[in-house]
Order: C-alpha cells, then structure tokens, then sequence
C-alpha cells in the first residue's frame, strides 16, 4: 500500500525511527546520500548550488554538497540565515562541510545550472516572503532538485505558501506527502523520488496513516469478479433515473454501469423521452415512469439493489422526491450532478439523510454548493473531502485532476492516474456509472468509489488525446483484463 504521511505523521515517524536506536543524524546522512544518488543518476557533474535553510532540510542541504564534492561535482553552498543558529543535526552536517558558506542571494545561482533546493521542507511554516521568497523566484528558468518538497510548498495540503520553485526532480523520505499528489504540488515536484533512509516499516504501526494513493492493491482482493455459477441476478441490479431532457448522460452512465460489471441495467425515464431512451444501447433495459410514484414503486423490486439519480435529471422537487424515493428504499445510492444541485438550498435536509452506502460525486462547482455551508471551501482538497464525508456519512469522491474520495470514517485516496484528456464533458457520468455498477455487484460505498475513480483514469489513459465521453465505457474491458490479469 501506498501511504501518504501529513506531515506531522512523518514528524512522528523520524521520531518513532530514533526511538527504535536509528541515531537522528544517520537519517540526514540517509537523507542526503539518497538525494545525490538520485541527482548522479540522471546528470553528469556540472556546476551546483546548494541552498540551505535554518532547519534540518538545510541540514539536508550540507550532506548533499559535502558528497557532491566528494564525487566530483564543483558545489557552491549558500545558507539562509547564519551559522550559529544551526542547532541539532543541521549543526551537526553543517560542521562536517569542508568549504565556505555563502550568503543565500540569488547571484549565488549564476553559472550554477542546477540547484538543489534545501530552504524548507516539512517545518514550513508560514508563506515565504522577503529574502526567502526572492531566492525562490529566482530560481526559475533553472534545474532544481528539492529536497523533501519544493520549498514553499506545503507538504499536506499541495498549496504554495508565497511562492515554491518548479522542480525538475523531487527526492522525499520514507513515504510521499499528500503535497505531492495534490495540485498544484504534483505539478511542482516533477519526478518524485521516494528513499529509504532506513526508517523501519512497523512504524507505521504506531502511526496507522488513513490516506493513501488510489491504487488496486487498495481493493483488487475485492473486486467482484463473476463466479464461474454465477448469473445475472448475481450480479445485481442497477437503475439510472433518466432524465427528459439531456437524454446523453444517463445512457453514458448505464452503459458504465453495465462494462463494470452490473448483471442488469435499467433507465427509469419520462415516458415521452422512452423512445430516445430505447434506441440507445440495447444492452440496457428501459422502463418509462408512467405515474407519479412510478419510480417508488419501481424500487420495490427487491433485485434492483443500486440506484443512479443525477446525471441528467434535471434540478428541482422532481429530482429531491427521486432522490428521498431511493434513500428511503434503503438502495446503495449514486448521487451526482443534478442530484446534488436540487439540494443547494436544503443541504441538511440530504446530508441529514445519507449513510456509507451513499457515495456522492461532486465536482468543485457540485461540492461548494452542497457542502459551502458545512464544510466551507477555504481547507485543502483532502481536509475538505474528508469533512464531507464525516459531515454527510456518506462517501464523498470530489473530482477533478487530482480527485479525493472519503470515507466517513477518515479513510481517504486520492487519485493520480487521471490524463487531462478527461477534462470533456460527460466522463463524470460515465464515472458515476462505474460506481453504480460497482455498488450493485455488492462493492462496500468506498472501495466501490475508489475502484470507480482508478478504472475511469486507466480507461482515459487508455484511449488518450481525443477521447470523448462515449469511448470510455468501451475501454473498460481491455483496463479488466490487465487488472485480472494481475491476480
Ligand atoms: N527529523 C528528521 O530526523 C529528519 C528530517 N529530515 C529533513 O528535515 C526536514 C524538516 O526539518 P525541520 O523540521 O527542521 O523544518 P525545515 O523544513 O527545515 O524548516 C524549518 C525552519 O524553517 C523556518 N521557516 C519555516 N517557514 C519559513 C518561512 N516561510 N520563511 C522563513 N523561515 C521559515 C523555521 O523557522 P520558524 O518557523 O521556527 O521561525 C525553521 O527555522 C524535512 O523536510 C527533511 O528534509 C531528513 O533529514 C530526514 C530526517
Ligand atoms: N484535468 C483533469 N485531469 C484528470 N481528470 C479530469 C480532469 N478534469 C476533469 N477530470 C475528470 O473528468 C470527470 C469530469 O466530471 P464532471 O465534471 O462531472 O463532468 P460531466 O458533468 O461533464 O460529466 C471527473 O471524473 C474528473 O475527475
Ligand atoms: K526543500
């Protein structure tokens, strides 16, 4: 498993490791010796400048210029701040430097193609102005490599405090940060390096991270694939609530619903839009909603077991009654779009409603509208995901480049094998299929929505620059095969 430490957690981890007889400066040494060894890898000796900060990822920066200069390499060193407020293990590597220490100004850069960036790392704390800030801007149009992060981003939030340099290289410690994934920070570091500078696994025991990287080896060993007895029925029944108008998006996410699995699928719609409805996809049962209470008596069939309400459905009482229809049939739900929307001005009323067999899908627009008022829109992607889910009950996958999904009890991804080729309109649907699909197959709300969320970036990845909603479905089969062929 892929874990994100915040912050703190890796504050704890060092302090768990030193704990365990690993002497605090033998981690600096590790920490910086993993950092040259990634630096040698991909560039031939050339000029460098290495910048210190105050703390220990200053620190940092000494080990690496005194191996650099070991190997070679011509290292210019320049500090921020001044010698004598060094303290623990940075004054400790600071000692160990053999050449002189420079002021930190940005004309220490000239002539110094690359530049390792050791101002701030984990104790950022407060955005970079000044002489820090100047230094950072400075570095811009040159080939940095950060230590821990890029200075000036903020490792749990993907944020940039003031400013932070693009790094064409990024070597951390013992487990990525969620600033390294979220945006802009997945931006910034360029290639990410993960070393082991001899921090033991187990403690991670002590730590129990909740948030990780999207990945199947999250949920591959749940994955519902059909038993060789199996039928349909099996498989579960899934219903997409259709709406009269944008005909498009629920026949996208029932078509998702079937490739990811689901035994059955039926569109529940309008009558006058039923013959829209039925020339779509065949594989997809229609079933036209002749009188009021018709969805409601629909869910009665004990079968159908995940319903769909959202995309398409248009905003309003219609949508909200749908929407209570299905709660109140305990279905597993898939709420998106429109769904979310219709509760703008009564969001307790939903919120107040949902449990973890609810998974929500919103996208920023969706979310400040739903969950403005409780959650606000002011923390990071992760902190806000999160507050949902613990807000609402329900899983919360908030989308975009870098989605977070959340369980309601703190479990939280976040995905990065999204292409941008994404960003076109009808994937969210297809997306809020899969998880309906998966739902009815009998997948708990979040491991539904965390496979929903990897499987939608894989099929984009898949097709690639040119891709359209309507292709996705139809990657589907060939993102199952690799993934069972991996059992
Ligand atoms: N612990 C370990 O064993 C290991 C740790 N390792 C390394 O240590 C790093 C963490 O070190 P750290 O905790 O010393 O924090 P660090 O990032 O150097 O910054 C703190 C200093 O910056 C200052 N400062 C902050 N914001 C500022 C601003 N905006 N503008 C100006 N100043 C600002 C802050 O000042 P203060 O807030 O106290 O006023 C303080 O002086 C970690 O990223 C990794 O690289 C590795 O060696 C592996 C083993
Ligand atoms: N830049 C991007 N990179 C990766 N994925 C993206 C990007 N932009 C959007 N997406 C994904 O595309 C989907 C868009 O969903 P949504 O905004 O609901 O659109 P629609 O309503 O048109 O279906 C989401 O799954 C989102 O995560
Ligand atoms: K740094």
């Amino acid at each position: 498993m892929d874990e994100l430490l915040s912050v703190a957690e890796m504050y704890r981890a060092d302090q768990l490791a030193i704990a365990a007889g690993v002497p605090g400066p033998a981690l600096m040494e590790a920490a910086g010796a993993a950092v040259v060894r990634a630096v040698c890898e991909r560039w031939a000796p050339h000029p460098t400048a290495v910048l210190c900060g105050p703390g220990n990822n200053g620190g940092d920066g000494f080990v690496i210029a005194r191996l650099l200069l070991e190997a070679g390499w011509p290292v210019r060193l320049a500090l921020l701040g001044t010698r004598s407020a060094l303290t623990g293990d940075a004054a400790v590597a600071a000692d160990r430097w053999p050449g002189p220490i420079e002021a930190a100004d940005p004309y220490i850069l000239k002539g110094n193609p690359l530049v390792i960036d050791a101002l701030f790392g984990a104790g950022l704390s407060r955005p970079l102005e000044g002489h820090a800030r100047a230094i950072v801007e400075a570095m811009e149009g040159r080939t940095v490599v950060a230590v821990d992060v890029p200075s000036g981003l903020h490792g749990d939030s993907g944020r940039v405090l003031g400013a932070a340099p693009q790094a064409a290289l990024t070597v951390t410690f013992f487990r990525r940060k969620p600033g390294h994934v979220l945006l802009p920070g997945r931006t910034l570091c360029g290639e990410v390096v993960v070393a082991d500078i001899g921090i033991p696994e187990r403690v991670l025991d002590g730590i129990a991270p909740q948030t990780a990287v999207n990945e199947p080896s999250l949920w591959r060993h749940r994955f519902p694939w059909p038993a060789l007895d199996g039928h349909k029925y099996a498989r579960g029944h899934a219903v997409v609530l259709g709406g009269a108008r944008m005909t498009g998006a629920a026949r996208l996410a029932s078509v998702a619903a079937l490739r990811a699995g689901a035994g059955l699928v039926t569109i529940a719609c309008p009558p006058a839009a039923f013959p829209v409805y039925a020339a779509g996809c065949a594989s997809v049962i229609v079933d036209p909603l002749e009188e009021d209470g018709a969805f409601a008596r629909l869910l009665q069939d004990q079968r159908k077991n995940a319903v769909l309400i959202g995309p398409g459905a248009g905003r309003g009482a219609q949508t909200r009654a749908a929407v209570m229809a299905a709660l109140d049939a305990r279905k597993a739900c898939v709420l998106d779009a429109d769904a979310l929307t219709s509760f703008a001005d009564s969001a307790d009323e939903l919120l107040d409603r949902l449990d973890k067999r609810c998974v929500l899908t919103p996208h920023e627009g969706e979310f400040a509208r739903l969950f403005g008022d409780s959650v606000g829109m002011d923390g990071d992607k992760l902190s806000r995901v999160r507050a949902a889910a613990a807000r609402s009950g329900a899983v919360v996958v908030l989308k975009g480049a870098d989605t977070a999904v959340a369980a309601p009890d703190g479990r939280a991804v976040v995905n990065i094998n999204a292409p941008p080729d994404l960003a076109t309109a009808g994937t969210g649907d297809v997306l809020a299929g899969i998880v309906l699909g998966l739902l009815a197959q009998g997948m708990d709300g979040f491991e539904a929505a965390c496979t929903a969320v990897w499987l939608h970036g894989e099929a984009g990845r898949a097709l690639g620059p040119g891709l359209i909603s309507d292709d996705l479905a139809g990657a589907l089969p060939g993102v199952l095969k690799a993934l069972k062929a991996q059992d």
